[in-house]
């Protein structure tokens, strides 16, 4: 199995270009099957969730060509073959095609969906939106059975604030009988991505980025063009990387308003932050200060940044307090950061980072994507080498890491 190996102790300094939303090109995908005729999807980031699903759907029948960071996709053959798990268990957002599966054809079999493990991730939210519109799903063995012979509009009142069950409802709802109704919706930029895209190829979706959101059901999708949005948990995942090793980066091509729950807490911390349209810039400092976080839906700080901010706050002055509201076990990187050096206690849903700490590198494993972002930061910043196993789940989600990284001077390669 493949490591990454980084010597670390150099700021990163320089100019760093942001790819697509993972978490809007794991939805558009799926959504392409919706429409009677041909897609293309553009900025996709390369990243592995983005290949895997490029597959599923040729499995299903569609004729899909990829061409850098461009995706043709043409389902106008395709059909709701069944689909066992080993594909669909690789990433997360294989449960998409539940919901646009069922618009499409009223009918969907499929393997549960895997993702980073952090914790139980239910999908009873989604399941309830689906019953909801009409459609009964059964479960046998590892695999969900979802079937509607019509599917008619409802007001659906989410539990839970979802992304993913916000998603995959408005997907199956485009092509309800009448109006669909979700309340307490989540309000996530990639949520507003996805129903501009459906919107233009025909669909009437309003409100999407409040938390109610409308679906007028419409008889048939047409294909269409679309750009995905940048990615703010890979540019995210930069700022932070810039300011635990004192460094200086303009992260490009990103919407700085998506970053702001993460930039108002760098301030917080001391870092150096300035915008403007498309740029956020940061530079570090000598002496950070402490401070608290709070995951919370979008708008509030993102569960997705948790992980790799844990790590800068290793660099600051005094006792910062995390407090992980989304997820029950995505404090993973925690023990390893303590092999690095790092002083972290957590107590249930709250880490107690005290600081600074020196790091030094060493032997360490990722266990999800965002833990493998929070250990290469710590790679970055630490003192010596740092080996760190457990790169599959790092390519989930950040394309040409190494390039990236070593155009802003780390010193970072696989072996
Ligand atoms: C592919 C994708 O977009 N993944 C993102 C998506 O995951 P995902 O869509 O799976 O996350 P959700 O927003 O659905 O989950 C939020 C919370 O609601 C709970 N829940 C969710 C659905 C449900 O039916 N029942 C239920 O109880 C989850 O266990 C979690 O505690 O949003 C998360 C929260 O921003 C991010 O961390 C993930 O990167
Ligand atoms: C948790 C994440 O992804 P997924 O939901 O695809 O597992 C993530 O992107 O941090």
């Amino acid at each position: 199995m493949k490591t990454l190996k980084i010597k670390g102790g150099r700021p990163l300094i320089g100019r760093v270009q942001i790819g697509g939303a993972k978490n809007s090109a794991v939805a558009v995908i799926p959504a392409t099957v919706l429409a009677e005729s041909g897609c293309e999807i553009e900025n996709l980031p390369e990243i592995r969730d983005v290949d895997v699903y490029a597959e599923i759907l040729r499995d299903l029948g569609a004729i899909v060509t990829k061409d850098g960071r461009c995706l043709s996709v043409d389902p106008s053959r395709l059909s709701p073959v069944p689909l066992p798990d080993n594909k669909v268990k690789k990433l997360r957002a294989s449960y998409y095609l539940i919901g646009a599966l069922l618009g499409r054809f009223g009918e969907v079999s499929i393997g549960l969906p895997g993702g980073c493990d952090l914790g139980p991730r239910p999908i009873d939210q989604h399941i309830k939106g689906f019953k909801a519109l009409g459609a009964t799903v059964r479960q046998s063995g590892g695999i969900l059975h979802v079937h509607a012979s019509e599917l008619t509009g409802a007001r659906i009142f989410l539990d839970v604030v979802s992304v993913g069950a916000t998603i995959n409802i408005m997907l199956a709802a485009v092509r309800a009988r009448g109006l669909t109704v979700i309340e307490n919706a989540a309000k996530e930029p990639e949520i507003v991505d996805i129903a501009t895209f459906l919107n233009t190829m025909g669909a009437q979706i309003k409100g999407a980025g409040t938390d109610v959101i409308r679906i007028r059901g419409v008889s048939r999708l047409r294909g269409c063009r679309h750009a995905i949005i940048p990615d703010r948990i890979e540019a995210g995942t930069y700022l932070i990387a810039a300011a635990a090793t004192r460094g200086e980066v303009s992260v490009e091509q990103v919407i700085p308003k998506h970053l702001e729950p993460l930039t108002a807490k760098l301030r917080e911390t001391g870092v150096l932050v300035r915008e403007d349209d498309e740029t956020v810039w940061v530079q570090g400092g000598s002496r950070y200060r402490a401070v608290d976080v709070k995951t919370a839906p979008y708008p509030g700080f993102p569960t997705d940044l948790q992980q790799p901010l844990t790590t800068l706050l290793t660099q600051a002055e005094g006792v910062s307090v995390v407090t992980e509201n989304i997820y029950s076990a995505r404090f993973k990187q925690v023990p390893e950061l303590a092999r690095m050096g790092a002083l972290i206690r957590v107590a249930g849903t709250t880490a107690i980072v005290e600081g600074p700490t020196p790091l030094y590198g060493t032997s360490v494993t990722a266990t999800d994507l965002r833990a493998g972002a929070s250990l290469v930061i710590a790679g970055l910043l630490a003192e010596g080498e740092t080996e760190i196993a457990g790169v599959g789940y790092i390519d989930r989600g950040y394309e040409r890491l190494e390039e990236k990284l070593r155009s802003l001077g780390a010193e970072i390669w696989r072996s």
